[in-house]
């Protein structure tokens, strides 16, 4: 079993990771997991906050040169707005003294979670939930999770995503988005060949014409005083069938893969490979003819099932799709209570993105990564990563592979 925690609050001093369960000697240096950490800050719409901070992972265990131990493996990234912020957060965040002098916020936005983190932690002052409910979270989650794309890497199982909608401009892809993804990019076809590709364009997209017209889409929002939401395409290629299963509901990796999705500040809906057009289409539209192949491989005409049939992977790419809300906070106020007075007052603005959909996208990235090296380790398992190698092996040869 491999596990993580996350402690941290957005503008206190630090995040700090544990990651426990991972087999010893899997190569990985601070550099495997700072390059997702900058990539999560890509993308056009991004706040203040994003010229403040400098994600850089510090390992303080479970790891001695560069290969893991076996040994639970503890991260911390700093929080650059904690001292460069003039909010005065050590004060604000202060962990001794009992607060007097700072002001209690009390003005909860719609759509964050500050109502009902209030309701639910009774709290007078909204500031603890702000701060944890807070994506900055993200940052520590990604550290943890490329721990487990270090180890998939090194198995040939590689995880990208792309950006296919924000707000109005979309990619309303045809019948199998994953043949156009296939056309669309360029290299060995790979998952990481798509989010190398993503990487380059502004908005993570992998159409140059659909960038243009997001940024100028984003560029309105801004003008307008709103926020935009989006969609975005998870992919992972080299995955062996049988990952997951049908068993039982908590076996099925589609549910898992979703609840890697959902887990994500502001995703609200998780779609397996078509599953959404699926619904509106006869059968012999949407489930993919089965080929002869090699041993017990056996291609597919189409992968609209997103290769998971019956919870289980049956050897074709994954395809999880990710769909945003938009960002909470609006320049534009909306409606609220003053939760101090019981007064109807609009909502006040200080700092926020326009949209995160392209930073959303590599979290999510992130987090599926995480449940397919679980569901890996799970069926193969192993104290060392040549054990697991091996179990691999011995499995794709006894598969005729
Ligand atoms: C990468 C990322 C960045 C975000 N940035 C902001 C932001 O700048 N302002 C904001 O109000 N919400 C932002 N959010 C959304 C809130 O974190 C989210 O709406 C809030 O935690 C409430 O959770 P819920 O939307 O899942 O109900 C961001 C989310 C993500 C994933
Ligand atoms: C800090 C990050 O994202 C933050 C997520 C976030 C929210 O409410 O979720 C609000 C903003 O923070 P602040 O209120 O300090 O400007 C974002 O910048 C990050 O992604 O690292």
């Amino acid at each position: 079993m491999i596990r993580y925690l996350t402690a941290g609050e957005s503008h206190g001093e630090a995040l700090i990771g544990i990651v426990e369960g991972m087999p010893a000697h899997i190569p990985l240096a601070p550099a495997d997991i700072n390059e997702h950490l900058a990539r999560r800050w890509l993308g056009y719409g991004r706040g203040g906050r994003s010229k403040i901070e400098n994600d850089k992972v510090h390992i303080y265990s479970g790891i001695r040169f560069e290969k893991t131990l076996g040994s639970p493996i503890a991260m911390r990234i700093d929080n650059g707005a904690y001292k460069k912020d003039k909010a005065g957060w050590p004060q604000k965040m202060a962990i001794e003294g009992d607060g007097e002098g700072v002001e209690p916020v009390t003005l909860p936005r719609p759509g964050h979670a500050d109502l009902a983190g209030m309701q639910k932690y009774n709290f007078d002052d909204m500031r603890p939930v702000i701060d944890r409910s807070s994506a900055r979270e993200t940052a520590m989650r990604v550290a943890c999770c490329s721990v487990a794309r270090a180890l998939l890497r090194r198995l040939g199982i590689e995880v990208g995503s792309h950006v296919t909608r924000i707000g109005e401009v979309g990619w309303d892809g045809p019948d199998a988005w994953y043949d156009r993804v296939e056309l669309l990019i360029e290299g060995d076809g790979s998952a990481r060949a798509v989010y190398e590709q993503a990487d380059d364009s502004a908005t993570r997209m992998l159409d140059d014409a659909m960038t243009e017209r997001c940024i100028e889409h984003i560029e309105e929002a801004k003008a307008n005083r709103d926020s935009l939401g989006g969609t975005y395409e998870v992919i992972a290629t080299g995955v062996p069938p049988g990952l997951g299963s049908y068993v039982h509901w908590d076996r099925r990796l589609d549910g898992r893969l979703a609840q890697a999705i959902c887990s994500i500040q502001a995703q609200k809906a998780a779609e397996i490979g078509d599953g959404v057009r699926s619904a509106g289409r006869p059968g012999s539209k949407v489930h993919d003819p089965i080929l002869p192949g090699e041993g017990d491989e056996y291609p597919r005409r189409t992968n609209r099932a997103g290769g998971l049939e019956g919870g289980t992977t049956n050897g074709m790419p994954i395809v999880v799709r990710g769909y945003m809300k938009p960002i909470p906070t609006l320049i534009k106020p909306l409606d609220s209570v003053d939760t101090a007075t019981g007064e109807a007052q609009p909502t006040r603005y200080e700092r926020s993105d326009i949209t995160s959909v392209p930073a959303a996208s590599t979290v999510a990235e992130a987090t599926v990564a995480w449940t397919l090296a679980e569901a890996l380790l799970e069926k193969y398992g192993g104290d060392t990563f040549d054990d697991l190698k091996a179990h691999i092996e011995h499995d794709r040869a006894a598969r005729g592979q």
